[in-house]
């Protein structure tokens, strides 16, 4: 594609609130049988590069892109010549004199993104990195907006490790007129310093408010939505071999909806039942999880035509 119309999204740091806005209306969009998904990514190709695991975001870039009419070229972590010590940045001129766009999972250094980004040609995607993961939030704002009808003013509770997804869940929650939102992190596993502070910028500009603690002792009240992460993330060692303790308090159980009995919740999944979540809350009335993994594919959708110069800032699909 040509440079004009590339658009990478690497951080939710990439879009304006509007922008933000129109791919979550997209995805409901996409989700809800409103917009039909026809040929609108006809003709471009898109470069599925995963260096960890993935059942979710991989399968909803995937379909997303199938679903829209391109063309899909996989890789897994042993496929490219980097391994073989060819440049990241060699790397990225080659594939994007082929590839239209190129959505990447790693664990490794999040700047590696902004490397294969150095080209003109090929929008890149951010699949999830250790510090952050837009698209999981894209696809969570797209669930709340489903469910609720609107994100302004929802409040929040978010229970776990501050990780990518808990980052990029403030980040992007916070630009919403009158959320609230409650990060309730075990001690040593908060968000990130840079991260929260700038959560909190937001929520000073949109009117927002958020805040994290590091206990469980008082039971969280009056929420919308629980929200929890597993507690192993991807590519990162807790070096305390004693961690579980600090987790085991932040364990999402049916006793939370003692005083927020209308909550939903939400879980970015995987799930380790007994862990993180009880199965009775997983899989019980309030549970949103399943419906939020399949409007990744949504989400995806509405990403990938963003990132293609394809969706306006009004959320109407056409050459931006
Ligand atoms: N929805 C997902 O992308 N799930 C996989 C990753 C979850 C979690 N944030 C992690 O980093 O391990």
């Amino acid at each position: 594609m040509n440079a004009a119309a590339i658009r990478h999204l690497i951080s939710t740091h990439d879009l304006t609130d509007a922008e933000l806005t129109s791919l979550v209306e997209r995805g409901a969009g996409f989700a809800d049988g409103t917009i039909y998904p026809s040929d609108q990514l006809a003709g471009l190709v898109v470069g599925i590069l995963f260096l960890k695991t993935s059942t979710r975001t991989r399968t909803s870039f995937s379909t997303a892109a199938l679903r829209l009419g391109a063309q899909i070229v996989s890789y897994g972590p042993n496929d490219l010549q980097t391994n073989t010590g060819e440049s990241l940045s060699d790397t990225a001129e080659v594939l994007s004199r082929m590839l239209d766009m190129l959505v990447v999972r790693t664990s490794g250094d999040p700047a590696d993104l902004r490397t294969l980004a150095g080209q003109q040609r090929m929008a890149v995607v951010n699949a999830m990195t250790a510090d952050e993961h837009p698209t999981q939030a894209v696809a969570d704002l797209t669930t709340l907006l489903r469910h609720f009808g609107h994100v302004d003013g929802l409040r929040i509770c978010y229970v776990g490790e501050g990780n990518n997804t808990a980052a990029a869940l403030a980040l992007t929650l916070s630009r919403f007129k009158g959320v609230h939102l409650e990060l309730r992190t075990p001690p040593g596993y908060g968000l990130e310093p840079a991260i929260l502070s700038s959560a909190v910028e937001n929520a000073a500009n949109s009117g927002a408010t958020v805040t994290e603690l590091h206990t469980m002792d008082s039971a969280p009240a009056g929420f919308d939505a629980f929200y929890t992460t597993r507690w192993q993330t991807t590519g990162t060692i807790k070096p305390d071999p004693h961690w579980r303790d600090a987790f085991t308090p932040f364990q999402v159980t049916s006793a939370l909806w003692d005083k927020s009995p209308e909550a939903v919740f939400l879980h970015d999944l995987p799930a380790h039942r007994g862990e993180d979540v009880t199965t009775e809350v997983l899989e019980g009335p309030h549970s949103l999880a399943f419906d939020q993994a399949e409007n990744k594919m949504y989400a995806a959708m509405a990403v990938l035509e963003w990132c293609a110069g394809r969706l306006r800032s009004d959320g109407s699909s056409g050459t931006a």
